[in-house]
């Protein structure tokens, strides 16, 4: 299943005037495992010629690119999916525009949302908002930890935080289910965005490693003389 354990999403605002695609090469210089593309004011041809450049660094990396709301410009760009929300285009019309392999992930507030993504078609889904943010305007309250909790377990596929997530909150998102966690402040928000992906990603994998052993799926590290 491929690894969402640290989803960056880029942001013209956030991003402390650096560029979509100088935002994706420290994301993905940091570990970042997928890269969104987001951009709401950019023209078409602008966003089409942005994707195709990300979509180079992201390949070189082994990291993912999903662009936001845009179908057609992912589909255009080569990219490895798009995002879509409630009020988007249909994941089942997008499903049935989309070739094979192709990713298609949907904004979930409640059980019944997630349940009609996922037979939509949806290959992984986001608590939307999962914390209050101040990133997104529109984003509402957030829907906490209880939520993620209720629908992960309603649901088989990749779940994700995203609103209000950083390094001092992490740990308790994947601990309450989450496969990984997307965010914008905590990562293209910061001066050195290259060290915040590094410790988000060290944060991920430390708080799946303790949930393996809390588990016992996992033996814990012996502790030395
Ligand atoms: C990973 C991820 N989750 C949620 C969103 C929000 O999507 P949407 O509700 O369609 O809002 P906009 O981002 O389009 O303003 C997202 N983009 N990415
Ligand atoms: C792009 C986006 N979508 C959201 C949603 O709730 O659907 S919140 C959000 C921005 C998240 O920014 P930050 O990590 O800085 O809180
Ligand atoms: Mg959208």
């Amino acid at each position: 299943m491929a690894a969402y354990d640290l989803y960056v999403v880029t942001d013209s605002e956030v991003g402390l005037g650096r560029s979509h695609l100088e935002q994706a090469s420290l994301a993905v210089a940091g570990g970042a495992d997928v890269v969104q593309l987001r951009d709401k004011g950019m023209g078409t041809a602008a966003l089409l010629e942005e994707a195709r450049a990300i979509r180079a660094v992201t390949e070189d990396a082994g990291a993912r690119l999903i662009v936001n709301d845009r179908l057609d410009v992912a589909l255009a760009a080569g990219a490895d999916g798009v995002h879509l929300g409630q009020d988007d285009l249909p994941v089942e019309e997008a499903r049935l525009l989309a070739p094979p392999g192709f990713i298609i992930g949907v904004s979930v507030g409640t059980i019944a949302e997630a349940r009609a993504a996922v037979d939509g078609g949806a290959d992984y889904l986001a608590l939307s908002p999962t914390f209050s943010t101040g990133t997104k305007a529109d984003a509402g309250p957030g829907h906490g930890l209880a939520a993620l909790r209720e629908i992960k377990s309603a649901v088989a596929v990749p779940l994700l935080g995203i609103g209000g997530i950083g390094p001092e909150n992490v740990a308790e998102v994947i601990a309450a289910g989450a496969d990984g966690v997307a965010v914008v402040s905590a990562v293209v928000g910061q001066e050195d965005a290259v060290r915040a992906a590094r410790r988000m990603k060290t944060l991920i994998t430390a708080a799946k490693a303790d949930m393996l052993v809390a588990s016992g799926r996992l033996m814990p590290d012996p502790v030395q003389p």
